[in-house]
């Protein structure tokens, strides 16, 4: 094992999460992911698991206590950062929808142009590659609403795979589908785990968490512990 691989993707010391930066929803909170490291985040409806997330991706600024995303600091963090840290970090969001009125393609090619890709051959080449990574090699040209809920579940993670991210981040991402397809969006989770992204996912499936040993992230009474 090299030194690198062992480096922190993410790293949170001492630190109080907020929403409206008054409300304090998670207190001193303290924990590491490695690269390559596979995490579940669980915990009751309400008990801080979206808020911790967002403060991940700078979608809730951190009030207190210090951060480490992918190499940003999150206490030093400038508006003007944050795109820039997103692009390290895939988001697989209820609330990261598709375009409806664009193809598959033209999903994935206007996240690659909006992150400063330019040549067409090699757009075209990354966007078959992350189609190929989530097994959906050939719906490149279909609308969003010609597919079913588990493809286009399939078409954000290959969304959230375009820049290579060192970790993807997901919030319930099997919580719309039926167990069966939601078991095979985990599978498409273990592939690329097994490949090298890092991943921590807020869930409420627990049958995830005996078939697919990982570590476990539990978020009760205001704070987060390790299970
Ligand atoms: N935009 C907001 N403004 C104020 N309070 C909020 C906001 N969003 C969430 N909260 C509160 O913060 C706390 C944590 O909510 P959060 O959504 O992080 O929990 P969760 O564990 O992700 O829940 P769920 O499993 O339902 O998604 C709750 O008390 C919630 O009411």
């Amino acid at each position: 094992m090299t030194a690198f691989s062992s480096e922190p993707i993410i790293q949170l010391e001492n630190t109080d999460i907020y929403q409206n930066g008054n409300k304090l929803v998670l207190a001193d909170v303290n924990f590491v992911i490695n690269k390559g490291d596979f995490v579940f985040l669980i915990g009751r409806t309400g008990s801080g698991k979206s808020s911790l997330l967002k403060t991940l991706y700078a979608d809730l600024w951190l009030e207190s206590g210090t951060g480490t995303v992918v190499g940003y600091q999150l206490q030093k963090l400038k508006q003007a950062d944050v795109p820039f840290l997103r692009r390290k970090i895939g988001i697989v969001f209820q609330d990261f929808q598709l375009f409806f009125d664009r193809t598959v393609e033209e999903n994935l090619e206007f996240v690659l142009r909006a992150t400063g890709w330019t040549d067409k051959a090699t757009i075209k080449n990354r966007i078959s590659e992350v189609l190929m990574q989530v097994g959906l090699g050939t719906l490149q040209k279909k609308m969003p609403h010609q597919l079913s809920g588990g493809e286009q579940q399939r078409v954000v993670i290959a969304r959230a795979m375009l820049n290579e991210p060192q970790i993807l981040l997901a919030d319930e991402p099997t919580g719309n589908l039926d167990p069966e397809v939601g078991e095979q969006i985990m599978q498409v989770f273990q592939s690329i785990n097994t490949a090298g992204t890092a991943i921590l996912m807020a869930t409420h499936n627990y049958d995830f968490l005996k078939k697919y040993p990982a570590r476990v992230l539990k978020c009760e009474a205001g704070s987060v512990s390790e299970v």
